[in-house]
C-alpha cells in the first residue's frame, strides 16, 4: 500500500510522472512485469557482447529525475551488441530508479517481485542511425540493459560515483566524471536475460526500445544506496526541497507482447 500512495503522490507532485500514465494508443510501454513461468526460451538470443571504453565517461548530472552518468557517443568505442540485436548500439548513459525503502524502487518485477533499485545502460542503434534523437524515435532505435539492485555487500565499484553525487545534490547541477567503466555494474552472468520491446519509462515514451533485463542482480550496501536518496528533484533556488526518491514509473499492460528468455 505505501509503495502504492508514493507512486500515487510522485503522480501528482512531478510533472515527470504527470507524463500520461501510458502513451494513447501505446501497445508497448514499459516497465512490465515479467512472469517467469510466461517468458518463452528462445534459442537464437546470443550472448551479450559488451565493449566499454572507460575513457568515454565524460559527466555526472541530476536530471531532475535522476542523475545520468553521460558517454560520449560520437563514435563506436563503448558498445553493445549480440543479445537479442541485430546491429551494434552505442553506449550514451546509464541511470538508476529506486525507492524511499528498500521495499521497493524498481521499475520492472519478476512475478511482481519488486527491488529496491534498478539500474538502465542506454544504448542507441549506430547502424542505422547518426544521432540518439533519431533513433530514440524509431521502433529499433534503443536497447536499454536492466539490472536489479538488492540490498547487501557494499559495491565497490559503485562507490566511485557514490562519492560524486554529493556534488550534484540538486537538480541540473553537473560535475566532470571520468575513467567510469560501466562494465564494472554488470552481474557476472550476463548470458542469462530476458527481452521484450518495449519503452522509455520517462518522456516522450517513446515505443523505441529492445529492453534487456539481467537475470542476475548486484548487490550495494544500504549506505551506498541511502547517498541515491540524499539527491533532491528541486533546485538550489527551490524553496521546498524534495528528497530524489520513488523515482520509477509503475507497470505497464503487456498487451499480449512475448518476453523470450535466453534460458531454460
Ligand atoms: C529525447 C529523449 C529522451 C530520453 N532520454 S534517455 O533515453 O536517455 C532516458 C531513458 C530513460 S529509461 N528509464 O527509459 O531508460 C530514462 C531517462 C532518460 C533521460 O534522458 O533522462
Ligand atoms: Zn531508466
Amino acid at each position: 500500500r505505501k509503495m502504492q500512495e508514493a507512486a500515487e503522490h510522485n503522480m501528482k507532485m512531478h510533472p515527470m510522472w504527470q507524463g500520461p500514465l501510458a502513451v494513447p494508443g501505446g501497445d508497448r510501454q514499459s516497465p512490465i512485469d515479467i512472469v517467469v513461468r510466461k517468458s518463452v526460451f528462445d534459442s537464437q538470443l546470443k550472448p551479450l557482447v559488451t565493449d566499454y571504453d572507460p575513457q568515454t565517461c565524460q559527466q555526472i548530472w541530476n536530471n531532475g529525475y535522476s542523475f545520468l552518468v553521460e558517454y560520449d557517443d560520437t563514435s563506436d568505442k563503448s558498445t553493445l551488441k549480440g543479445g537479442p540485436l541485430q546491429d551494434k548500439f552505442r553506449l550514451c548513459q546509464f541511470h538508476f530508479h529506486w525507492g524511499e525503502s528498500n521495499a521497493w524502487g524498481s521499475e520492472h518485477t519478476l512475478d511482481r517481485r519488486l527491488f529496491p533499485a534498478e539500474l538502465h545502460l542506454v544504448h542507441w542503434n549506430s547502424d542505422k542511425y547518426s544521432l540518439f534523437e533519431e533513433a530514440v524515435m524509431e521502433d529499433n532505435g534503443l536497447a536499454v540493459i536492466g539490472v536489479f539492485l538488492k540490498v547487501g555487500k557494499r559495491h565497490e565499484g559503485l562507490q566511485k560515483l557514490v562519492d560524486a553525487l554529493p556534488a550534484i545534490r540538486h537538480k541540473d547541477s553537473v560535475v566532470e566524471f571520468t575513467r567510469f567503466d560501466p562494465a564494472c555494474l554488470l552481474p557476472s552472468n550476463t548470458d542469462d536475460y530476458w527481452t521484450y520491446h518495449g519503452s522509455l519509462t520517462t518522456p516522450p515514451l517513446t515505443e523505441s526500445v529492445t529492453w534487456i533485463v539481467m537475470k542476475q542482480h548486484i548487490e550495494v550496501s544500504h549506505d551506498q544506496l541511502a547517498v541515491f536518496r540524499s539527491l533532491l528533484f528541486t533546485s538550489a533556488e527551490e524553496e521546498v526541497q524534495k528528497s530524489m526518491v520513488n523515482n520509477f514509473r509503475v507497470q505497464q499492460p503487456l498487451c499480449g507482447r512475448t518476453v523470450r528468455s535466453s534460458f531454460t
